[in-house]
C-alpha cells in the first residue's frame, strides 16, 4: 500500500465516474463486513490471504482515482472496530497497522524510499510478525493498570480482566539500574497461541466429542476476548512485545534498545529480533524465515523491518493508518477458502477406498491446489462438511492440503452430504470390509482392480521400495493401461520391444523415449537389491520398509520366509503376529506367489548375503539415536544397528539400552538421563558398533542404583 506516500488528492471524489465510484463502495463495503466478522466476531468468512487481495484492488482503485481515498476508506485506517460487549477505553498514544509488502522487490522499495528520506547508514530491526492480535498494556509506576484490544486503533476494548490470567504478562515490573521501572509506558505486543498449546487443546476438544478449532490466531483472539475470565483462564494465551506507545519518565533512541528495556522490567520479548544495515541482510532475515516459518514458537505471516533509530522514526512519521518507518513482509498464506464441488473416492494400494475433496483450484502456499484427501468417511462427518460448501483448506510447507472445515455461515441452501459409494469406482466390484470390525471398506478385487494395480506399481518403484527413478506415478498408470501390463509378475520381463506398445513410452516418430531406455535400465539394477526391499516392493499388508527388515533379518531369504509357518514368524524378532498372519495370507493367495515364481524367473535376486564381517555384538540390545550425527544418516545408524542384532527404536524406556545423541537431540536425551539410561556420542556410538556393549563408555556416569534397588 503505496499511495499514503503519494501527494493530496487533487482529485475529488465527485470526479470520480459513477461506476467506478459505485464499484469502490461496493467492495469497501465488503471489506468493512470482513473486518467485523475478524475483529469483533473472530469468526472470518474468507482467508487471510482472500482478504489481503480484496483490500490490495481497493488499494488499486484509489490509486487509480485518488478522489476515492476519503478518511473513511478501509484503507485509511487502522482495521477494527470493538464490541459492545467490552468497555471502550481510549489509547493514550494511538495504535497503528503495517503497511505490507508481498515481494523482495516491493520491500527493496521500501528500503530505497527510506533511505532517500533519511539517509543511508541507518540500522534496521528484524522481527518475526506474529499471527496474534495486538494488545495494549499500560503500566503505571510499574503496575498493569489496564489492558486494551487495538480496536479502532484510537480507542480499544477494556479486556484488563481476561489479560491478568495470562502468565507471561507480569502484573508489576521489575527494574534494573540500567533500567529503572518507568512512571508510566504503554506497551504494544502481541497474544497468541503457541502452535503445540493450540494443536493440544483442539486435541483435547475432538477427544471429547466437540469439533476444533480452525486456527491459532482466531482462537487467540476468541479466548482472550470472553466475557467469563475463567475461560481466558483456561486457555494458554502467550504474548510477545514489539512496542512502546505512550510513555514517560524514560527516553530511548533505538527500538532495540526498548526491547532490552522491556526485557529488563520481566516482559517477554522475541528471541528472534535482529538488527541489521542494509537490504541485503534483511533479505537473508526474510528468506531464512520464509524457508523456517513452522521453527517459531507461533504462526507467523511475515517479517517486519523497523528503522531502528528512534529519532528516524519520528522523521519519518506515520500515515493515518501505518507508520512509515516500519513495514511488514508477507509470506504467501497457508490458508485459504475455496468451494468443495464434491467428493470422490479413490482405491489405495491396499484396495482401501477414500474419500477426497474436488475444489475449485486456489492458490495457498504458492502453489495451487484442487484435491485434498478426507481420509475415510468418518472423518468426513467429523469435519463436517458438504459438498457445495466453501471450506478452509491449509497447505503448510511441503505437507499435503488439508481440509479444515466449512464455512457454516457461507453455506448454500443446496449443500448435501457425502455418500460413500457401494461399488469400487474403478473396477466395479462390490466394496466391503475386509475383515469384521474393519472401519475401513476395501475393493476385493486386489488381483485386477486397476487401481489398486496403478498404485502398487508407483509404491513399488518408490524410494523406499525397489527405487526405480524413472516410474513415476504416470508411468505406472500407462504401464497399467496398456496391454504389455497385467499385474506385477510382467514388470521385469519388460523389453523394448513391450515398452515400445506403450504410447507413453514412444516418441512421435515411433522409437522408444530416452524415460523407457532408462526404465530398462533401473529395472535392471532393481533386480539386484537387498530382500527388504523386494519384501516391500511385493505389497504384503503391514510389512513397510521396519518389519521388511526384520523378515529379511531373520529370514535372509524369501524362501524361507514363504514356507515359515505362522508361529515361526510371529515369534521372530520385529515381526509379531499381526505380520505373521499377513505374510501367510499373501504366501496363500495363487496370484501372489505367482508373482513371485516370474520375479524369480526374471533374476530378481532373493536372497541376502549375509556380510559375516559384521559382528552380531548388540543381539537383543534397544539402541535409541537422537539428534543428528556427522557420519551417518538416520538410516545409516539403524541399519548398522539393525545389521548388528541390535533394535532400533524410536522412544527411550527402561529397557533402553543406549542413547545415542548427536547435534540438537531434543527431549529424548533428558528422558535418558532422567531414566538413567547410558548416552553415547558419535564416538561412543562407533566404539559400540565395533567392539560390542562392554566397549563403549557412557557420557554421563549413570548413578549408583541406590539402596532399595539393591
Ligand atoms: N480473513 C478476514 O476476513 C480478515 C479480515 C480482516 C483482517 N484480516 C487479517 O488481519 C490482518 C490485518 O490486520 P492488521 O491491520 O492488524 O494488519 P497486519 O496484520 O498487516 O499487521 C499489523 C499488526 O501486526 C502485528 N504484529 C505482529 N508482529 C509484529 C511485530 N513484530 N512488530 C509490529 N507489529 C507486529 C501488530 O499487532 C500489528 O497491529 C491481516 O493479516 C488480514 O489478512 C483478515
Ligand atoms: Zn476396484
Amino acid at each position: 500500500m503505496t499511495s499514503s506516500d503519494e501527494p493530496t488528492p487533487v482529485e475529488g471524489v465527485e470526479d470520480v465516474p459513477a461506476d467506478v465510484r459505485e464499484r469502490h463502495q461496493a467492495l469497501a463495503e465488503e471489506v468493512r463486513g470482513h473486518q467485523f466478522r475478524y475483529y469483533v466476531l473472530d469468526s472470518p468468512t474468507i482467508s487471510d490471504g482472500e482478504f489481503d487481495a480484496l483490500l490490495r484492488s481497493l488499494q488499486e482503485l484509489e490509486d487509480a482515482h485518488p478522489g476515492l481515498a476519503t478518511p473513511d476508506s478501509p484503507t485509511q485506517r487502522v482495521g477494527g472496530t470493538f464490541s459492545t460487549e467490552f468497555t471502550a477505553v481510549d489509547h493514550l498514544e494511538r495504535m497503528l497497522s503495517l503497511d505490507n509488502v508481498f515481494d523482495l522487490d516491493e520491500l527493496q522499495e521500501w528500503f530505497k524510499r527510506v533511505e532517500k528520506e533519511v539517509g543511508a547508514g541507518t540500522h534496521y530491526l528484524c522481527e518475526l510478525k506474529i499471527d496474534g492480535l495486538a494488545i495494549n498494556l499500560l503500566y503505571r509506576d510499574g503496575r498493569l493498570v489496564r489492558a486494551l484490544t487495538r480496536g479502532d486503533g484510537r480507542t480499544g476494548e477494556d479486556v484488563t480482566l481476561n489479560v491478568r490470567t495470562i502468565d507471561d504478562i507480569p502484573e508489576v515490573l521489575t527494574g534494573t539500574d540500567e533500567h529503572p521501572v518507568p512512571e508510566l509506558v504503554e506497551v504494544r505486543g502481541e497474544v497468541f497461541f503457541a502452535v503445540e498449546d493450540f494443536l493440544e487443546l483442539n486435541a483435547k476438544l475432538v477427544e471429547a466429542g466437540k469439533p476444533p478449532f480452525a486456527n491459532p490466531r482466531n482462537t487467540a483472539a476468541g479466548s482472550l476476548r470472553q466475557k467469563d475470565p475463567k475461560v481466558t483462564a483456561s486457555r494458554r494465551l502467550r504474548m510477545i512485545c514489539h512496542g512502546l506507545g505512550k510513555r514517560e519518565g524514560f527516553e530511548l533512541t533505538r527500538q532495540s534498545e526498548a526491547y532490552e528495556a522491556l526485557r529488563a522490567w520481566g516482559l517477554p520479548v522475541s528471541p528472534h529480533t535482529k538488527v541489521v544495515g542494509s537490504f541485503e541482510e534483511a533479505r537473508e532475515h526474510v528468506e531464512h524465515w520464509g524457508a523456517h516459518r513452522h521453527d517459531a514458537l507461533h504462526e507467523i505471516d511475515g517479517v517486519v523491518v523497523k528503522v531502528d533509530e528512534v529519532p528516524l522514526q519520528r522523521r519519518l512519521g506515520t500515515t493515518s493508518r501505518a507508520p512509515r518507518w516500519a513495514i511488514a513482509f508477507k509470506y504467501p498464506p497457508e490458508e485459504a477458502t475455496t468451494t468443495l464441488l464434491d467428493i470422490k473416492v479413490q482405491v489405495g494400494r491396499t484396495g482401501r477406498v477414500t474419500p477426497f475433496a474436488v475444489m475449485e483450484p486456489v492458490k495457498v502456499a504458492g502453489s495451487t491446489v484442487a484435491r485434498a484427501t478426507l481420509h475415510n468417511a468418518s472423518e468426513v462427518k467429523r469435519k463436517g462438511v458438504l459438498i457445495g460448501d466453501r471450506i478452509v483448506i491449509r497447505k503448510a510447507g511441503d505437507v499435503i492440503p488439508e481440509v479444515l472445515g466449512p464455512v457454516i455461515d457461507a453455506r448454500p441452501d443446496d449443500a448435501r452430504e457425502f455418500v460413500m459409494p457401494l461399488t469400487c469406482p474403478e473396477c466395479g466390484h462390490a466394496l466391503r470390509p475386509m475383515k469384521e470390525g474393519d472401519v475401513d471398506i476395501r475393493c476385493p478385487n486386489a488381483a485386477r482392480c486397476p487401481g489398486q494395480l496403478r498404485e502398487r506399481l508407483a509404491y513399488l518403484a518408490s524410494r523406499s521400495a525397489l527405487d526405480i527413478e524413472v516410474l513415476g506415478y504416470e508411468a505406472a498408470a500407462a504401464l497399467v493401461d496398456s496391454p504389455v501390463y497385467d499385474d506385477e509378475g510382467d514388470l521385469f520381463s519388460l523389453d523394448a520391444d513391450k515398452l515400445g506398445q506403450v504410447e507413453l513410452f514412444r516418441t512421435i516418430h515411433g522409437e522408444l523415449t530416452a524415460n523407457a531406455v532408462k526404465l530398462l535400465d533401473n529395472l535392471e539394477t532393481a533386480k539386484q537389491r537387498p530382500l527388504w526391499r523386494v519384501l516391500v516392493a511385493l505389497s504384503i499388508r503391514h510389512v513397510g520398509p521396519t518389519a521388511a527388515r526384520a523378515l529379511a533379518r531373520e529370514f535372509g531369504s524369501l524362501e524361507a520366509i514363504t514356507s515359515a509357518s505362522e508361529e515361526a514368524l510371529a515369534a521372530a524378532e520385529g515381526v509379531g503376529p499381526t505380520i505373521a498372519l499377513a505374510v501367510r495370507e499373501w504366501a496363500g493367495t495363487a496370484w501372489r506367489q505367482e508373482v513371485v515364481r516370474k520375479w524369480r524367473a526374471a533374476g530378481v535376486r532373493m536372497v541376502d548375503e549375509r556380510d559375516t564381517s559384521v559382528p552380531r555384538n548388540l543381539e537383543g540390545l534397544s539402541i535409541v539415536v537422537t539428534g543428528s550425527l556427522e557420519g551417518f544418516s538416520r538410516d545409516e545408524a539403524k541399519e548398522a544397528i539393525l545389521a548388528r542384532g541390535g533394535k532400533a527404536v524410536g522412544s527411550v524406556s527402561k529397557k533402553t539400552a543406549f542413547v545415542v545423541v548427536g547435534d540438537n537431540p531434543g527431549s529424548k536425551a533428558d528422558k535418558a538421563l532422567q531414566l538413567k539410561v547410558p548416552v553415547l556420542d558419535e564416538a561412543g556410538f562407533r566404539t559400540l558398533l565395533a567392539d560390542g556393549p562392554e566397549a563403549a563408555t557412557p557420557l554421563a556416569t549413570v548413578g549408583e542404583p541406590n539402596a532399595e534397588d539393591a
